[in-house]
């Protein structure tokens, strides 16, 4: 099952065309990587699902409602000075659906706990975000994902700058959510995480898309099955074709 289908999608910027004939079903439960050099079209993409971005030609065909959609980008979306914990910062995650000036009720507050327990970030509540490393920001910034209880879920480069174990922390979370159906798509740059984190691959390249997996994109890379070390996929490769 599919809630989310590209058929012959175009997608400009200023009004340039970046990406055209871009086709593809995104199953659910699944977690598809997106890879593509600098400029690519990756962040295009994914403002186009957001439904920040219209499709000058082709379309998008998403029936997940706007408040169970969650992007998580790259750029923190936080002003650091502002004077919000990190429980405040997801019990946030019930604005889309609940409205934010409603307040909260018990649930909630439950839920919060719960949120913060999966993600390990539990004795953090009532720290300001301010005070935050980059791997407490970032599991902070997936729990409001988790309160918004996102059916689409993007991420961008959520890996970028964190410390392992909340690489761990995100993986497990995100395959949590995929396996309870939550369609995600993730850009990534580093191949051993596309490897233990993907069921398919996404790669833009020359204006076009093309499907991989994550097995035939390390074979073509290495010309063997499985990486020896830890490479960042360079991006020389592949030919669209
Ligand atoms: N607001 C804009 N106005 C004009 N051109 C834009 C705008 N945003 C992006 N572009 C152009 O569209 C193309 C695709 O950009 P996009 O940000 O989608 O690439 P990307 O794959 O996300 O790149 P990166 O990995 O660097 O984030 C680039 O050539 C970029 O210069």
């Amino acid at each position: 099952m599919s809630h989310l289908q590209l058929h012959d999608l175009q997608l400009a910027q200023g009004g340039r065309t970046v990406l055209e004939h871009l086709e593809g079903t995104f199953e659910d439960g699944a977690i598809t990587a997106l890879i593509g050099a600098n400029g690519a079209g990756k962040s295009t993409l994914i403002q186009a699902i957001m439904g920040m971005l219209t499709p000058i030609a082709g379309r998008i065909d998403c029936d997940i409602p706007r408040e169970r959609r969650a992007w998580l980008p790259q750029e923190l979306p936080l002003d650091l000075t502002f004077p919000m914990s990190v429980e405040e910062l997801i019990m946030t995650g019930t604005w889309p659906s609940h409205g934010a000036l409603k307040g909260y009720c018990g649930p909630h507050y439950r839920q919060a706990r719960d949120v913060m327990s999966r993600l390990g970030i539990s004795s953090l509540a009532h720290r300001p975000l301010g005070e935050l490393s980059g791997g407490q920001r970032q599991r902070a910034l997936l729990g409001r994902t988790l309160m918004q209880e996102a059916e689409l879920l993007l991420l961008d480069e959520p890996f970028a700058n964190v410390d392992r174990e909340t690489v761990e922390v995100i993986t497990q979370v995100l395959r949590d959510m995929a396996a309870n159906g939550t369609t995600i798509i993730v850009v990534l740059h580093d191949l051993e995480q596309l490897a233990r984190l993907a069921d398919c691959v996404l790669v833009l390249a020359d204006g076009h898309g093309r499907w991989s997996t994550p097995a035939e994109l390390i074979e073509r890379q290495h010309g063997h099955p499985m990486p020896q070390t830890k490479p960042i996929l360079p991006f020389a490769f592949p030919d669209p074709s």
